[in-house]
């Protein structure tokens, strides 16, 4: 065991109206059940004490910092403050709560740069309610590569990774509209995104010869050119040029057939065309236990696969099982490679 392996995660609060203060107190209530590793929260005491307060739950709070958060997660449920500084209702967004939630992953990142804590857990944030309040990325990966090359000077190509026990998909463009996928599913695209997904499959999860399945974009992959030509000019040559550098990249694949059992048995990992068709076999296949893990940082960040669900915050029927599987599956990945299960 080394000295980072001591450290901490930290858990971001998300968006303070929606269901991350409710998922993150459970979570700590059933820390023993999951021999959850120790987290440091960071948002607003205030939050978490109202929260607790409506879901009935008996947490003892400490507001403490990183060095010394592990060893009070046993007793207390350790907070780092970040205050939002108006009052916040649950399941009310606004975008008052927009400047803390920021803050809360900026102060995040900061810690794993310092070596304060082993990795970042992010809970959900309303994309909506940030683009509002001027925020300028499509959500939290595109962030976090911008923090990093704030930290060290760098450029970083985030990847999306959704992972469940039954399946990993990655899509290769991630927030735009639909209309827009053709013109960003470009050669360059895959490669990039192929590349850092066979590279951190090997050195941050452990598989020696990752197998990429790629989808085509078109129905039935284009059908030889007759429903779509991207497959046959843009997909397929990719492929080959991963193949030329060692990669185990096949396809491209039919998307509707690649996703049954069986199928997935030939896969480590899916690469997708779009967000719903990385997203949408995932969340079926395992909504509470599936995470989104971002690939290509100097860092790593996890995440529950849903959202906000500002529809049951406060509510006591928010499932918290993802969340803990994004606390695990960060603990797993951060550790020294010798000390990994
Ligand atoms: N990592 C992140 O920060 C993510 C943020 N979002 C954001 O969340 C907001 C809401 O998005 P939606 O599409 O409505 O997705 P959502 O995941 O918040 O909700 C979809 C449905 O699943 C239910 N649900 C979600 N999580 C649940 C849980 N832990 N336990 C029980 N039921 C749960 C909700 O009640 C709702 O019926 C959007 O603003 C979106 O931008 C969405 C996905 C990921
Ligand atoms: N649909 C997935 C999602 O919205 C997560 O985005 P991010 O905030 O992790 O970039």
């Amino acid at each position: 065991m080394s000295a980072a392996d001591f450290l901490p995660l930290a858990l971001s609060q998300g968006d303070p109206a929606g269901i991350g203060p409710d998922i993150a107190l459970a979570a700590w209530t059933r820390r023993a059940e999951f021999d959850l590793p120790p987290f440091l929260f960071i948002g607003d005491p205030a939050v978490l004490a109202v929260r607790a307060r409506q879901l009935d739950l008996e947490v003892p709070f400490r507001e403490t910092d990183a060095a010394s958060a592990a060893g009070v997660f046993e007793h207390a449920f350790p907070v780092l403050p970040v205050p939002i500084g108006v009052d916040v209702v649950a399941g009310e967004p606004h975008v008052a709560n927009a400047r803390g939630t920021i803050t809360a992953i900026q102060t995040a990142v900061d810690l794993c740069f310092d070596g304060k804590v082993r990795a970042m857990v992010t809970n959900p944030i309303a994309k909506s309610v940030l683009y509002e309040a001027g925020f300028g990325f499509p959500g939290h990966t595109e962030f976090l590569a911008d923090l990093a090359k704030r930290h060290t000077g760098q450029s970083y190509r985030p990847v999306m990774m959704l992972a469940g026990p039954k399946l990993r998909a990655v899509p290769v463009t991630i927030h735009i509209p639909l209309k827009d996928v053709p013109g960003a599913v470009t050669e360059a695209a895959i490669l990039e995104t192929c590349r850092i997904v066979a590279t951190d499959l090997k050195n941050r999860f452990g598989l020696a010869h990752p197998r990429l399945a790629v989808a085509g974009l078109n129905p039935h992959a284009g059908e030889g050119g007759a429903i779509g030509h991207e497959d046959e000019d843009t997909i397929h040559p990719a492929i080959m040029t991963l193949r030329r550098e060692g990669i185990d990249a096949f396809g491209p694949l039919p998307a509707d057939t690649m996703f049954h059992d069986d199928a997935r048995r030939r896969y480590d990992v899916a690469i997708c065309m779009y967000h719903d068709q990385a997203l949408i076999p995932v969340k079926a296949l395992g909504f509470d236990d599936s995470v989104n893990v971002t690939l290509g940082l100097p860092f790593v960040r996890t995440s529950p696969d849903h959202g906000t669900a500002f529809g049951i915050a406060g509510q006591g029927i928010a499932r918290e099982d993802s969340l803990i599987a994004a606390l695990k599956l960060a603990d797993e990945i951060s550790r020294p490679s010798e000390t990994k299960s």
